[in-house]
């Protein structure tokens, strides 16, 4: 019999995990999402829940980033009063923590959410009820903060930058483009970055999922990214020769150098084609050569997928096992947006402590 590869379901999901990259928006209850359709009469494309699910996977699955993203219309459609916000941002809580989620950055763009006439403020503060109620229905074992993301193809990012700065004490940690990515490059918002680096504020940008290196090298060396949203052409810069010796270009080689974290989600990068299958991902060499990589979900909805899970398909594939899962989380723990002394916490209080009790003299 062959070994079995991977590690057991349960043991992932106990372990404590670190989501960066995870849309409010992308990760609905397909049942929520048929509830609050039928409460304001938005059209779905299915009414059952399971077949709403495997609808949103499949009209996801295209291979084109922009195609994948046409199918947020039926969520963000349902998401335009403050109490479909905070049950939303309440059952996300819920869902992460069942998951076994210890800390996650929650993102979405709150000019997505005024369609039903609520302020940007109120879409904040109504998420924020979620947060809390959540986090306390959880026994606090789980901390959420939000980004809130601006959207490319629109131009409020200055105002959503403001919005962050106003929110920064009560609960919003970062700031976040996202959006189709070809043709609208991170420097259009060269204004919006300035003035949160002015601040001393944090950001991710969307950068080399739908589009190349120029991309990233914008938001790095133009924009100031803290972090990388995927990040995964990257690759583009370096060199694989045939005894397996990489050879890393000047770009690959400051990304790395300067620990930039890359938020890497597998299996959203092979919908939106940014990865030609879980097998070929990046991920496996960018973390042989040690870059500051990160696991994260991207849109449970889309993908049909959990934290989880995505340890799970990566310990399968590559034959990851704890060690590998310690490193990669505490490479997130280590990215996050909030103080450096409640991550330095979190680390060594709640991630590894549970490890070493697994590990112990292996
Ligand atoms: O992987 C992605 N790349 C770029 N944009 C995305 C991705 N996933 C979601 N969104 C976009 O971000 C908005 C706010 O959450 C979503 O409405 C969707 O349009
Ligand atoms: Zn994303």
């Amino acid at each position: 019999m062959e070994p079995t590869r991977g590690l057991p379901d349960d043991i992932v999901r106990a372990a404590p995990k670190v989501l960066l990259h995870d849309h409010l928006d992308g990760g609905l209850r397909p049942a929520t999402i048929v509830q609050l359709a039928a409460e304001s009469g938005h059209a779905l494309p299915e009414s059952d829940p399971e077949a709403l699910a495997t609808w949103f996977a499949q009209a996801a699955d295209s291979g084109s980033l922009e195609r994948y993203l046409e199918t947020f219309a039926h969520t963000v459609g349902v998401m335009q009063s403050a109490s479909a916000l905070t049950r939303v941002a309440r059952e996300c809580v819920e869902d992460l923590a069942a998951d076994g989620v210890v800390y996650a950055e929650i993102r979405y763009a709150p000019e997505l959410h005024v369609d039903g006439g609520l302020e940007l403020e109120e879409v904040v503060a109504a998420i924020q009820q979620g947060f809390e109620e959540g986090m306390a229905a959880a026994g606090e074992r789980i901390v959420v903060r939000h980004l809130l993301t601006a959207m490319r193809q629109a131009a409020r990012a200055r105002e959503i930058a403001d919005l962050a700065i106003e929110w920064r004490d009560r609960g919003v940690v970062g700031f976040d483009i996202a959006g189709p990515e070809a043709g609208y490059p991170p420097t259009r918002f060269i204004d919006a970055f300035e003035f949160l680096q002015r601040e001393n504020y944090h950001f991710t940008i969307h950068a080399g999922e739908g589009f190349g290196l120029p991309s990233i090298w914008e938001a790095v060396q133009w924009c100031g990214a803290d972090r990388l949203g995927h990040g995964v052409r990257i690759v583009d810069d370096i060199k694989v020769g045939e005894d397996g010796s990489a050879e890393l270009g000047r770009l690959a080689s400051y990304v790395r150098d300067k620990r930039i974290p890359l938020e890497m989600c597998p299996s959203s990068n092979v919908q939106t084609g940014a990865a030609p299958s879980l097998g070929e991902h990046p991920i496996k060499l960018l973390a042989s050569l040690r870059f500051r990589v990160t696991v994260n979900t991207d849109n449970r909805l889309m993908s049909r997928t959990s934290l989880s899970q995505e340890f799970g398909l990566l310990s399968e594939t590559f034959g990851y096992g704890l060690r590998e899962m310690e490193w990669l989380t505490v490479n997130a723990m280590k990215s996050a947006f909030i103080p450096y002394d409640e991550r330095y916490r979190m680390i060594t209080e709640t991630i590894k402590p549970w490890y070493a009790e697994r590990m112990d003299g292996s």
